[in-house]
C-alpha cells in the first residue's frame, strides 16, 4: 500500500525496475569516480525528488565528497512547472572555488537545473556539472547542458523512487508512470 492505494490501481505501467535503477546508480557512480578523480567534489542534492537517487549515488562513488543540500521547488503541487523556481533553503556551504557536481531526479524543462547552475556558477565555483537520473530531453524549454544521465524518458509523468504527484508516490521503489485517471481525479480535487 502506497498512501492508502493499492500500487496497482495508481500505477498504469513501470517504466523501471529496482535493479534498473541500481545498474544506472552503478554506471553513473563509476564514471563519476573516474572523472573526480583526485578532486573533492561538494555534491548538491536538489531536495526534495533527488533525495533517493543522491543517496544510492554517492555509495557508488570512490571520492572523498562532500555533500550539501538546497531546496528548489517549481512545480506546486501540480504537474506543469510554474515556470518560477523558488529557492526554499538555501545551501550551507560555500561553492567558491569548488568542483561542484548537482544530483537531480530528473531533468524536464530545464529551467530549475539552469537556474542551480547559473546560481551556483555566480557565487564563485570552480566548476559546475549536474548528474540527473532521468532526462524528459523532448519537454526542454531552456538550454542547458545535462553532463550525466541515466536514462532518457518520453513526455510521460513519472512518480517513485523521489518523484511525486501532489507530494505522493515519492517512496515507491520503483519508477512509474501514472495511470491517468489517478492524474484528473487528484486534479480536481
Ligand atoms: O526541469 P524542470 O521542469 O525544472 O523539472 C525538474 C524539477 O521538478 C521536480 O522538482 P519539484 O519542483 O517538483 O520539487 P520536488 O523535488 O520537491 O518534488 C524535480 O525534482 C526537479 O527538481
Ligand atoms: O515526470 C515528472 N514526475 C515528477 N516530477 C517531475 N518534475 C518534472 N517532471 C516530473
Amino acid at each position: 500500500m502506497v498512501n492508502g492505494d493499492k500500487i496497482d490501481q495508481i500505477i498504469d505501467h513501470k517504466l523501471f525496475t529496482e535493479a534498473d535503477i541500481h545498474e544506472m546508480c552503478a554506471r553513473l557512480g563509476q564514471q563519476l569516480t573516474e572523472d573526480y578523480a583526485g578532486k573533492k567534489p561538494l555534491v548538491v542534492g536538489a531536495l526534495k525528488g533527488a533525495v533517493y537517487f543522491l543517496t544510492d549515488l554517492t555509495r557508488q562513488m570512490d571520492l572523498q565528497e562532500e555533500l550539501d543540500f538546497m531546496d528548489v521547488s517549481s512545480y506546486g503541487d501540480g504537474f506543469e512547472s510554474t515556470g518560477e523556481v523558488k529557492i526554499i533553503t538555501d545551501l550551507a556551504a560555500d561553492v567558491t572555488g569548488r568542483d561542484v557536481l548537482i544530483v537531480e531526479d530528473i531533468v524536464d524543462t530545464g529551467l530549475t537545473l539552469k537556474f542551480m547552475k547559473d546560481l551556483l556558477a555566480k557565487r564563485g565555483a570552480k566548476s559546475v556539472k549536474c548528474c540527473v537520473l532521468l532526462n524528459k530531453e523532448e519537454r526542454r524549454t531552456t538550454d542547458v547542458e545535462i553532463e550525466y544521465y541515466g536514462s532518457k524518458v518520453g513526455n510521460e509523468f513519472v512518480v517513485g523512487y523521489g518523484m511525486d504527484f501532489m507530494n505522493m508516490y515519492r517512496n515507491l521503489p520503483y519508477i512509474g508512470v501514472l495511470k491517468p485517471e489517478i492524474i484528473a481525479s487528484l486534479s480536481e480535487k
